[in-house]
């Protein structure tokens, strides 16, 4: 999916100018407060209108968390995703089974049955991702959605990532987080939109990138946190030793499922 010359403009502040962008994959947006990162995701969602520009090839089904996610609040929150599931295209038992499954892995409290209207502010925002991951759109974009996760849920997000991007999704995700090691990375600010590949320190991303010879890596953060990657050939070896010299493991690596890696410009 593309955006082709957007431009946003509020009042007489141009908060996007011209903006031109390739999306594919897993694609972190970051920069500072008011920088612009809603204002480009609510536009790549199709959540809003740019002043001037188009974005093309937006799949048909969105899955979107907004920086507010307010569902009705009466209903219970099992009963709204498996509504939603249906609207979104989803069988019966299939919208059932996925609302479940989600939520189970979310581990939503004090249970799927709750009123939503009742539900703490992370609970809240964990229907709003098994909103987003219920059926397998093409294009996820998530707002600032760690904001108020627990940590087990922040790993299970991670997860939901990866499986989305390895069945060829669209992933948008606005976040103040590290990123993983090679992923495609946009600073948001002063109207422009940067392509950078995220990096860490020791981890050299410079160089000539390819999308042959990818892999996906499964390694423990020297917290304990096990982590999926997608890294490009080009990145692999250093980003692999970045996280062993920083106290971590490598568990397992293999060659990725048809992933590419996108090149920084
Ligand atoms: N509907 C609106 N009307 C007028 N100005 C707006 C509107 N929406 C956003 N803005 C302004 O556009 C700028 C970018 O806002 P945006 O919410 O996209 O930033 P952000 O990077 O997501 O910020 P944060 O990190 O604080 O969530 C801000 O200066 C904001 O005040």
């Amino acid at each position: 999916m593309r955006l082709v010359a957007v431009t946003q403009r509020y009042g007489d502040v141009d908060v996007l100018a011209d903006v031109d962008l390739d999306l594919e994959g897993y694609v972190a947006v970051r920069g500072p407060n008011g920088s612009g990162k809603s204002t480009l995701l609510r536009i790549a969602a199709g959540a809003l209108e740019p002043t001037s520009g188009r974005v093309v090839g937006r799949p048909r089904h969105v899955g979107y968390v907004p920086e507010r996610f307010s569902p009705p609040g009466t209903m219970r929150a099992d009963e709204y995703l498996r509504r939603t599931g249906r609207v979104l295209g989803l069988g019966a038992a299939e919208a059932a089974r996925r609302t479940d499954v989600l939520l189970d892995r979310l581990d939503l409290r004090p249970s799927p049955r709750a009123r939503l209207g009742s539900l703490s502010k992370g609970n809240r925002l964990k229907v709003g991702l098994a909103h987003a991951f219920l059926a397998p759109v093409g294009l996820v974009v998530l707002d600032e959605a760690r904001d108020g996760l627990d940590e087990a849920a922040s790993a299970e997000l991670a997860s939901l990532v990866d499986e989305a991007v390895a069945r060829g999704a669209t992933v948008l995700r606005a976040t103040h987080d590290d990123v993983t090691p090679g992923a495609l990375e946009l600073r948001v600010g002063g109207s422009r939109v940067v392509r950078e590949v995220a990096r860490r320190p020791g981890v050299d991303t410079t160089g000539p990138r390819d999308s042959h010879g990818a892999v996906r890596a499964l390694v423990r953060e020297p917290d304990g946190t096990e982590r999926a990657l997608t890294l490009a050939a080009t990145d692999r070896d250093a980003a692999l030793l970045a996280v062993l010299s920083h106290g971590g493991s490598v568990l397992d690596v293999r060659p990725a499922p048809g992933a590419r890696s996108e090149e920084a410009r």
